[in-house]
Protein backbone atom coordinates (compact mmCIF):
# COMPACT_ATOMS: atom_id res chain seq x y z
CA UNK A 1 0.00 0.00 0.00
CA UNK A 2 1.10 3.74 -0.70
CA UNK A 3 2.82 5.24 2.50
CA UNK A 4 1.23 8.71 3.62
CA UNK A 5 3.23 11.60 3.88
CA UNK A 6 3.02 11.47 8.08
CA UNK A 7 4.96 7.77 7.30
CA UNK A 8 7.50 8.97 5.17
CA UNK A 9 8.68 12.05 7.32
CA UNK A 10 8.44 9.61 10.30
CA UNK A 11 10.45 7.35 8.27
CA UNK A 12 12.80 10.24 7.43
CA UNK A 13 13.15 11.14 10.75
CA UNK A 14 13.77 8.30 12.21
CA UNK A 15 10.73 8.33 14.80
CA UNK A 16 7.26 8.43 15.12
CA UNK A 17 4.97 11.27 14.77
CA UNK A 18 4.90 12.66 18.36
CA UNK A 19 8.55 12.61 18.97
CA UNK A 20 9.47 13.63 15.09
CA UNK A 21 7.25 16.72 15.81
CA UNK A 22 9.32 17.91 18.90
CA UNK A 23 12.74 16.55 16.94
CA UNK A 24 12.09 18.53 14.16
CA UNK A 25 11.45 21.83 16.25
CA UNK A 26 15.37 21.50 16.98
CA UNK A 27 16.43 20.17 14.18
CA UNK A 28 14.79 22.71 11.72
CA UNK A 29 15.55 20.23 8.35
CA UNK A 30 14.58 16.58 8.91
CA UNK A 31 17.08 15.95 6.38
CA UNK A 32 19.83 17.56 4.82
CA UNK A 33 19.93 19.39 7.89
CA UNK A 34 23.55 20.70 7.85
CA UNK A 35 23.37 22.83 5.11
CA UNK A 36 23.66 27.15 4.47
CA UNK A 37 21.78 29.70 1.80
CA UNK A 38 23.09 31.76 -0.73
CA UNK A 39 22.33 33.65 -3.61
CA UNK A 40 23.00 34.41 -7.54
CA UNK A 41 21.60 34.71 -10.72
CA UNK A 42 20.14 32.36 -13.82
CA UNK A 43 20.82 33.36 -17.16
CA UNK A 44 19.05 31.54 -19.69
CA UNK A 45 20.64 30.16 -23.05
CA UNK A 46 17.84 32.53 -25.72
CA UNK A 47 18.88 29.15 -28.26
CA UNK A 48 16.52 27.02 -25.63
CA UNK A 49 13.27 28.95 -27.66
CA UNK A 50 14.14 27.17 -30.76
CA UNK A 51 12.94 23.53 -29.36
CA UNK A 52 10.89 24.70 -26.28
CA UNK A 53 8.22 27.39 -25.24
CA UNK A 54 8.93 28.12 -22.02
CA UNK A 55 8.62 31.58 -21.57
CA UNK A 56 10.48 31.49 -18.11
CA UNK A 57 13.59 31.23 -20.25
CA UNK A 58 13.02 34.21 -21.61
CA UNK A 59 14.09 36.71 -19.07
CA UNK A 60 17.17 37.71 -19.25
CA UNK A 61 18.49 37.30 -15.75
CA UNK A 62 16.90 36.11 -12.91
CA UNK A 63 17.37 36.07 -9.51
CA UNK A 64 18.12 32.85 -7.45
CA UNK A 65 17.97 32.17 -3.77
CA UNK A 66 20.57 28.76 -2.89
CA UNK A 67 20.95 26.27 -0.57
CA UNK A 68 23.91 23.81 -0.49
CA UNK A 69 23.34 20.80 2.58
CA UNK A 70 25.07 17.31 3.33
CA UNK A 71 22.33 14.38 3.90
CA UNK A 72 21.06 13.27 6.66
CA UNK A 73 19.61 14.49 10.34
CA UNK A 74 22.87 15.41 12.14
CA UNK A 75 23.80 19.39 12.06
CA UNK A 76 27.33 18.57 12.66
CA UNK A 77 28.01 15.43 10.00
CA UNK A 78 31.17 15.36 8.60
CA UNK A 79 31.58 17.27 5.18
CA UNK A 80 33.87 14.37 4.31
CA UNK A 81 31.25 12.26 3.86
CA UNK A 82 29.91 12.21 -0.23
CA UNK A 83 26.70 13.43 -0.60
CA UNK A 84 26.29 16.92 -1.62
CA UNK A 85 22.54 18.55 -2.25
CA UNK A 86 21.93 21.82 -4.22
CA UNK A 87 18.43 23.52 -3.82
CA UNK A 88 17.79 26.46 -5.99
CA UNK A 89 14.93 28.93 -6.02
CA UNK A 90 14.42 30.61 -9.17
CA UNK A 91 12.02 33.52 -8.69
CA UNK A 92 11.44 35.40 -12.02
CA UNK A 93 8.77 38.46 -12.63
CA UNK A 94 5.17 36.09 -12.95
CA UNK A 95 6.41 32.79 -12.39
CA UNK A 96 9.04 30.57 -10.36
CA UNK A 97 10.90 27.86 -10.75
CA UNK A 98 12.16 25.42 -7.87
CA UNK A 99 15.39 22.67 -7.54
CA UNK A 100 16.01 19.94 -4.99
CA UNK A 101 19.23 17.95 -6.59
CA UNK A 102 21.50 15.46 -5.51
CA UNK A 103 24.88 14.55 -6.95
CA UNK A 104 23.77 10.98 -7.17
CA UNK A 105 22.05 10.20 -10.57
CA UNK A 106 20.41 7.49 -9.36
CA UNK A 107 17.90 7.34 -6.75
CA UNK A 108 17.67 4.27 -4.67
CA UNK A 109 14.21 3.89 -4.29
CA UNK A 110 11.59 3.37 -7.21
CA UNK A 111 8.62 3.78 -5.25
CA UNK A 112 7.46 4.64 -1.94
CA UNK A 113 7.58 1.18 -0.48
CA UNK A 114 11.17 1.07 -1.17
CA UNK A 115 11.71 4.89 -0.06
CA UNK A 116 10.58 3.68 3.02
CA UNK A 117 11.80 0.67 3.56
CA UNK A 118 15.52 2.53 2.81
CA UNK A 119 14.76 5.20 5.48
CA UNK A 120 13.48 2.96 7.98
CA UNK A 121 16.20 0.15 7.09
CA UNK A 122 19.62 2.39 7.01
CA UNK A 123 18.62 4.39 10.75
CA UNK A 124 19.27 0.30 11.58
CA UNK A 125 22.85 0.47 11.04
CA UNK A 126 24.37 -2.79 9.53
CA UNK A 127 21.77 -4.86 10.04
CA UNK A 128 19.31 -3.09 8.22
CA UNK A 129 21.83 -1.73 5.59
CA UNK A 130 22.57 -6.02 4.80
CA UNK A 131 18.45 -6.40 4.69
CA UNK A 132 18.49 -3.86 1.94
CA UNK A 133 20.99 -4.90 0.13
CA UNK A 134 19.18 -8.92 -0.08
CA UNK A 135 15.93 -7.15 -0.56
CA UNK A 136 16.06 -4.13 -2.19
CA UNK A 137 18.29 -4.09 -5.63
CA UNK A 138 17.45 -0.53 -6.32
CA UNK A 139 19.05 0.33 -2.45
CA UNK A 140 21.89 -2.33 -3.47
CA UNK A 141 22.44 -0.40 -6.44
CA UNK A 142 22.75 2.63 -4.93
CA UNK A 143 25.56 1.70 -2.33
CA UNK A 144 27.42 0.10 -5.14
CA UNK A 145 26.94 3.91 -7.29
CA UNK A 146 28.31 5.50 -3.80
CA UNK A 147 30.81 3.61 -2.72
CA UNK A 148 32.32 4.58 -6.33
CA UNK A 149 31.75 8.24 -5.70
CA UNK A 150 34.72 10.21 -3.84
CA UNK A 151 34.00 13.50 -2.02
CA UNK A 152 34.33 16.42 -4.11
CA UNK A 153 36.63 19.25 -2.64
CA UNK A 154 33.75 22.46 -3.42
CA UNK A 155 30.14 22.86 -3.46
CA UNK A 156 31.30 24.05 -6.59
CA UNK A 157 32.72 21.13 -8.00
CA UNK A 158 30.24 19.05 -8.10
CA UNK A 159 27.69 17.56 -10.16
CA UNK A 160 23.81 17.63 -9.10
CA UNK A 161 20.60 15.63 -10.40
CA UNK A 162 17.11 16.03 -10.59
CA UNK A 163 17.05 12.51 -10.64
CA UNK A 164 12.73 12.52 -11.41
CA UNK A 165 11.54 13.05 -14.79
CA UNK A 166 9.88 16.19 -16.22
CA UNK A 167 7.53 16.90 -19.32
CA UNK A 168 8.45 20.13 -21.54
CA UNK A 169 6.30 21.67 -24.32
CA UNK A 170 7.86 21.52 -27.61
CA UNK A 171 7.33 24.30 -29.62
CA UNK A 172 6.10 21.33 -32.58
CA UNK A 173 3.56 20.55 -29.71
CA UNK A 174 5.23 17.60 -28.39
CA UNK A 175 5.74 16.47 -24.87
CA UNK A 176 9.12 15.43 -24.40
CA UNK A 177 10.29 13.88 -20.80
CA UNK A 178 13.25 14.73 -19.97
CA UNK A 179 15.94 15.04 -16.62
CA UNK A 180 17.84 17.80 -15.10
CA UNK A 181 21.31 18.09 -14.80
CA UNK A 182 24.15 20.60 -13.55
CA UNK A 183 27.47 20.29 -14.91
CA UNK A 184 30.50 22.82 -13.07
CA UNK A 185 31.83 25.11 -15.10
CA UNK A 186 34.81 24.40 -12.90
CA UNK A 187 35.02 21.02 -13.61
CA UNK A 188 34.75 17.73 -11.16
CA UNK A 189 37.28 18.03 -8.63
CA UNK A 190 37.54 14.99 -5.93
CA UNK A 191 39.47 15.09 -2.79
CA UNK A 192 42.45 12.16 -2.80
CA UNK A 193 42.49 10.61 0.46
CA UNK A 194 45.90 12.24 1.75
CA UNK A 195 43.34 15.35 0.72
CA UNK A 196 40.64 14.47 3.15
CA UNK A 197 43.28 13.57 6.07
CA UNK A 198 44.59 16.89 6.12
CA UNK A 199 41.01 18.70 6.10
CA UNK A 200 38.79 19.39 8.70
CA UNK A 201 35.23 18.12 9.48
CA UNK A 202 33.18 21.63 7.71
CA UNK A 203 35.36 23.23 4.96
CA UNK A 204 32.34 22.93 2.53
CA UNK A 205 30.60 26.17 3.44
CA UNK A 206 33.52 28.35 4.10
CA UNK A 207 35.40 27.11 0.68
CA UNK A 208 32.25 28.14 -1.17
CA UNK A 209 31.69 31.42 0.52
CA UNK A 210 35.81 32.57 0.12
CA UNK A 211 35.55 31.20 -3.41
CA UNK A 212 32.77 32.96 -4.86
CA UNK A 213 34.10 36.42 -3.32
CA UNK A 214 36.69 36.10 -6.46
CA UNK A 215 34.38 34.52 -8.99
CA UNK A 216 31.11 33.20 -8.88
CA UNK A 217 30.61 29.63 -8.83
CA UNK A 218 28.60 28.31 -12.03
CA UNK A 219 27.06 25.17 -13.46
CA UNK A 220 25.21 24.85 -16.95
CA UNK A 221 22.34 23.36 -16.59
CA UNK A 222 20.81 20.89 -19.17
CA UNK A 223 18.06 18.81 -19.93
CA UNK A 224 18.42 15.26 -20.68
CA UNK A 225 15.89 14.10 -23.15
CA UNK A 226 14.68 10.58 -22.98
CA UNK A 227 14.15 8.25 -26.58
CA UNK A 228 10.82 6.72 -26.30
CA UNK A 229 12.49 3.00 -24.88
CA UNK A 230 13.43 5.46 -21.52
CA UNK A 231 12.41 4.31 -18.73
CA UNK A 232 10.54 7.94 -17.53
CA UNK A 233 8.74 7.28 -14.13
CA UNK A 234 11.62 5.68 -12.00
CA UNK A 235 14.42 7.81 -11.07
CA UNK A 236 16.80 4.12 -10.20
CA UNK A 237 17.01 3.57 -13.95
CA UNK A 238 19.24 5.76 -15.90
CA UNK A 239 19.17 6.94 -18.93
CA UNK A 240 22.63 5.93 -21.39
CA UNK A 241 24.78 9.11 -21.13
CA UNK A 242 24.57 9.35 -25.22
CA UNK A 243 21.15 11.09 -24.84
CA UNK A 244 20.61 14.27 -26.37
CA UNK A 245 21.18 17.37 -23.57
CA UNK A 246 19.48 20.46 -24.58
CA UNK A 247 21.08 23.73 -22.42
CA UNK A 248 19.12 25.19 -20.61
CA UNK A 249 21.16 28.37 -19.59
CA UNK A 250 23.89 28.81 -16.54
CA UNK A 251 23.41 28.71 -12.53
CA UNK A 252 26.20 32.14 -11.43
CA UNK A 253 26.29 31.58 -7.23
CA UNK A 254 28.03 35.09 -6.45
CA UNK A 255 26.49 35.90 -2.87
CA UNK A 256 25.17 39.26 -4.41
CA UNK A 257 21.78 38.57 -2.17
CA UNK A 258 23.11 37.46 0.78
CA UNK A 259 22.21 40.25 3.11
CA UNK A 260 19.20 39.79 2.04
CA UNK A 261 16.34 38.62 4.36
CA UNK A 262 15.00 36.03 1.07
CA UNK A 263 18.39 34.27 0.94
CA UNK A 264 18.92 34.86 5.22
CA UNK A 265 15.74 32.69 6.05
CA UNK A 266 15.90 30.24 3.21
CA UNK A 267 15.70 27.08 5.65
CA UNK A 268 12.35 28.25 7.33
CA UNK A 269 10.84 27.45 4.45
CA UNK A 270 10.93 24.43 1.86
CA UNK A 271 12.36 24.03 -1.92
CA UNK A 272 9.14 22.55 -4.03
CA UNK A 273 10.69 20.38 -6.81
CA UNK A 274 7.15 20.79 -8.41
CA UNK A 275 7.04 24.67 -8.14
CA UNK A 276 7.90 25.47 -11.97
CA UNK A 277 6.42 27.73 -14.49
CA UNK A 278 4.34 27.54 -17.87
CA UNK A 279 5.60 24.71 -20.34
CA UNK A 280 7.25 22.52 -18.13
CA UNK A 281 4.83 19.51 -15.76
CA UNK A 282 5.71 16.77 -13.59
CA UNK A 283 5.94 13.32 -14.66
CA UNK A 284 3.81 10.83 -13.36
CA UNK A 285 7.09 9.22 -10.73
CA UNK A 286 5.70 8.13 -7.48
CA UNK A 287 8.89 9.81 -6.15
CA UNK A 288 8.91 12.81 -7.33
CA UNK A 289 4.96 13.47 -6.87
CA UNK A 290 5.47 12.28 -3.18
CA UNK A 291 7.92 15.02 -2.48
CA UNK A 292 6.41 17.95 -2.10
CA UNK A 293 3.12 16.85 0.43
CA UNK A 294 6.40 15.10 2.23
CA UNK A 295 8.21 18.26 2.49
CA UNK A 296 5.31 20.59 3.76
CA UNK A 297 4.41 18.10 6.39
CA UNK A 298 7.92 18.54 7.87
CA UNK A 299 7.50 22.16 7.06
CA UNK A 300 4.44 21.88 9.55
CA UNK A 301 6.33 19.91 12.11
CA UNK A 302 9.14 22.40 12.94
CA UNK A 303 6.93 25.23 13.45
C1 LIG B 1 9.45 10.10 -1.67
C2 LIG B 1 10.51 10.87 -1.91
C3 LIG B 1 11.11 11.81 -0.92
C4 LIG B 1 10.74 12.12 0.37
C5 LIG B 1 9.57 11.55 1.16
C6 LIG B 1 11.67 13.12 0.86
C7 LIG B 1 11.65 13.67 2.14
C8 LIG B 1 12.33 14.80 2.54
C9 LIG B 1 12.12 15.53 3.78
C10 LIG B 1 11.16 15.12 4.90
C11 LIG B 1 12.93 16.62 3.77
C12 LIG B 1 13.04 17.72 4.84
C13 LIG B 1 12.08 18.81 4.44
C14 LIG B 1 12.03 19.97 5.40
O1 LIG B 1 11.95 19.81 6.65
O2 LIG B 1 12.05 21.12 4.90
C15 LIG B 1 13.64 16.60 2.50
C16 LIG B 1 14.53 17.55 2.07
C17 LIG B 1 15.31 17.44 0.93
N1 LIG B 1 15.22 16.44 -0.03
FE1 LIG B 1 13.91 14.95 -0.09
N2 LIG B 1 12.59 13.42 -0.12
C18 LIG B 1 12.29 12.62 -1.22
C19 LIG B 1 12.97 12.60 -2.42
C20 LIG B 1 14.09 13.34 -2.72
C21 LIG B 1 14.86 13.28 -3.95
C22 LIG B 1 14.54 12.37 -5.15
C23 LIG B 1 15.87 14.19 -3.83
C24 LIG B 1 16.96 14.55 -4.78
C25 LIG B 1 16.80 14.61 -6.11
C26 LIG B 1 15.72 14.85 -2.54
C27 LIG B 1 16.51 15.87 -2.06
C28 LIG B 1 16.23 16.64 -0.94
C29 LIG B 1 16.99 17.83 -0.57
C30 LIG B 1 18.20 18.41 -1.32
C31 LIG B 1 16.38 18.34 0.59
C32 LIG B 1 16.80 19.60 1.37
C33 LIG B 1 16.06 20.80 0.80
C34 LIG B 1 16.60 22.09 1.37
O3 LIG B 1 17.80 22.39 1.17
O4 LIG B 1 15.82 22.84 2.01
N3 LIG B 1 14.63 14.31 -1.90
N4 LIG B 1 13.27 15.47 1.79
Amino acid sequence: ADKSSAELVDAVNGTRDTVSREAGKKAKLRNHAKGFCTSGSFVPNPKLQNTFAIPFFKQAEIPITARFSLGGRNLHASDKSVGRFMSLKIDGDKESLNFVTTNSPIFFASNLEEFFNFQTKVKQGAEGKQWLVDNQPNAKAFFDFIKTLPPSASFANSRYFGVNSFLFSANNGDVKPGRWSFEPVDGVVNLSQTQLEKLPNNFLKDELLTRIQQKPAAWDLYIQLAEPSDEINDPTVLWPETRQRLLVGQVLIDGSRDNESTTMLCDRGIFNPVLLPKGIKPSADPILNARTPAYIESFIRRQ
